[in-house]
């Protein structure tokens, strides 16, 4: 078993107010960003070996919610790990997006609520085809996150996430998927899809949520 013993002060983050204020700015002028060197490499090396955590049991990736739940390889190719915190740099991590979560509140008044998260594996050849994280209205997830974590990606490794205008017409972005780089986007707006990866790609995908139960309308469970 492979324990980890980086002591949590090794990891530092620049979430601080400098860095809020930006993601703010950004997210209020265009409904998304593009954040570099959000960690310290330690932190985004140990990261990158909860991929590796005896304990992490990845499986394909679906589409839809419940019973409409299908895998789809010709739509996705991800493997996925549901991030709960176990480790030290997980739980780095969550309490990272958690001060994400407060600094977005305090300045947008987004109402966010809480966060969920996958680690993200595409094999060789892997894509995710164009899609948008949320649906109006029936969904909860009102802020997406994508932190990468591979070292040295190359032009020729292919994987960028393209992300399209909210009428669907232009790409806004290709993001490389470069180590310790952040993309947030408003989920419902942006369509994007992330294309083949000729190198084996690791990220974290997540969401922020609104929280939409009421005493007679429970939200389904994942
Ligand atoms: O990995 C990425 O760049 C994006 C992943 C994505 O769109 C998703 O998991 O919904
Ligand atoms: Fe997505």
């Amino acid at each position: 078993m492979t324990t980890h013993t980086t002591p949590l002060c090794q990891y530092s983050t620049r979430v601080d107010e400098p860095f809020l204020d930006e993601l703010a700015d950004k997210l209020t002028q265009h409904g998304y960003a593009v954040m570099d060197q959000t960690f310290n490499p330690v932190a985004v090396q140990e990261l990158r070996a909860e991929f590796d955590h005896p304990g992490a049991e990845f499986k394909n990736a679906g589409i839809g919610r419940q019973e409409d739940f299908t895998i789809a390889r010709n739509v996705r190719g991800d493997r996925i790990c549901w991030l709960e915190g176990r480790t030290g740099a997980a739980s780095f991590f969550l309490d990272a997006m958690a001060d994400i979560r407060h600094g977005l509140n305090r300045r947008l008044f987004m109402g966010l609520f809480d966060y969920e998260s996958h680690l993200s594996y595409y094999p060789v050849g892997s894509f995710y085809k164009k899609h948008v994280d949320a649906f109006h209205g029936r969904s909860n997830r009102v802020l997406s996150t994508v932190f990468y974590l591979n070292q040295n990606w190359q032009p020729e490794d292919g994987g960028e996430l393209v992300l399209y205008d909210r009428a669907d017409k232009q790409v806004l972005e290709r993001v490389v998927p470069h180590a310790g780089r952040l993309v947030v986007f408003l989920s419902e707006e942006f369509p994007h899809e992330v294309l083949p990866a000729a190198r084996e790609r690791y990220s974290i995908a997540g969401w922020f949520r609104v929280n939409t139960s009421t005493a007679v309308n429970l939200d389904p469970p994942e």
